[in-house]
């Protein structure tokens, strides 16, 4: 096997030396990490340390913010995702996103689902479109609360509701990956547990990057845990990765040992 194939079979996503610039500004130095097929990895770090800017840059959601640009390789399936030859949307697609601030479409909930697949070209019947709604309802732990009232909008649920109709609407679109920019930072703490308890199950089916804030959130739900500092430049750089469970018993970089301990962040 080449190293490419290994990387892959094992890696959903592999980024190799990436750099991100807005305008003039270096916001992220040189970062490689390889995000592990059906597992949880975690981006934690202080503020401003560039954890979103690197989520974002696993999709090219990075493309839609003016200035913005990238170096280096993001491969998925051997391919890199910001090859010339490469459709933005369609990576946006396979690789989904949700959101710090639950954000629903002011729409049905059950045109919120239906709405994607829609725009794809959808030509299933009603009826399979229905089995989809409940499908995506039920894998994001929503169906029960919302199957008598599919025709009611989407901004009438919970803040925590909210979010698990996101995660319902990413799934409809069948991604393989799905980025969590602070899912629960809007979130009381009962809802945040169910996000985190659906994270789990859904990485049976799907590979999961989230950023947090919350160290105890990425300690609990999280399988693997990539802590990012900034350096002298303000550029932010990929500290420690690995295990979650080494990284917070047995951390191998002070700078770890420091911000997990509280010591600064
Ligand atoms: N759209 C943008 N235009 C210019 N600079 C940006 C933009 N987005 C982020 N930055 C800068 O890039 C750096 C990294 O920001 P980013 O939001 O990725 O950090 P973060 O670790 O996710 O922060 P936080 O935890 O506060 O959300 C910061 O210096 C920030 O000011």
């Amino acid at each position: 096997m080449t190293e490419k194939q290994t990387d892959t079979a094992q890696y959903t996503l592999v980024v190799r030396n990436m750099n991100v610039y807005y305008g003039a500004f270096r916001a992220i130095n040189n970062v490689s990490l390889n995000i592990e097929r059906n597992k949880i990895t975690a981006l934690i770090g202080p503020s401003g340390c560039g954890k979103s800017t690197v989520l974002r840059s696993l999709n090219r959601m990075n493309d839609l913010v003016n200035g913005a640009r990238v170096e280096g390789e993001v491969l998925f399936h051997e391919q890199n995702l910001y090859a010339n030859d490469v459709d933005a949307v369609e990576v946006r697609r396979r690789i989904g996103m949700v959101f710090q601030k639950p954000n629903p479409f002011p729409k049905s909930i059950y045109d919120n689902i239906a709405f994607g697949p829609r725009i794809n070209g959808w030509k299933g019947t009603k009826s399979e479109m229905d089995d989809l709604v409940e499908r995506c309802l039920r894998q994001a732990a929503l169906w029960d609360d919302v199957k008598d009232k599919l025709k009611e909008s989407g901004l009438a649920l919970s803040g925590g509701q909210q979010q698990r109709l996101c995660i319902a609407r990413a799934l409809a679109v069948e991604p393989e990956v799905i980025l969590m920019d602070e899912p629960c930072s809007a979130l009381d703490p009962i809802s945040t547990l169910k996000i985190e308890e659906l994270m789990m199950e859904l990485r049976q089916r799907y590979t999961i990057a989230i950023v947090t804030h919350n160290m105890q959130q990425a300690a609990r739900a999280s399988d693997y845990t990539a802590f990012f500092l900034m350096n002298d430049q303000r550029a932010g750089e990929l500290v420690e990765y690995g295990p979650t469970g080494d990284l917070f018993t047995n951390p191998k970089d002070k700078r770890t040992e420091d911000y997990i301990t509280g010591r600064f962040g």
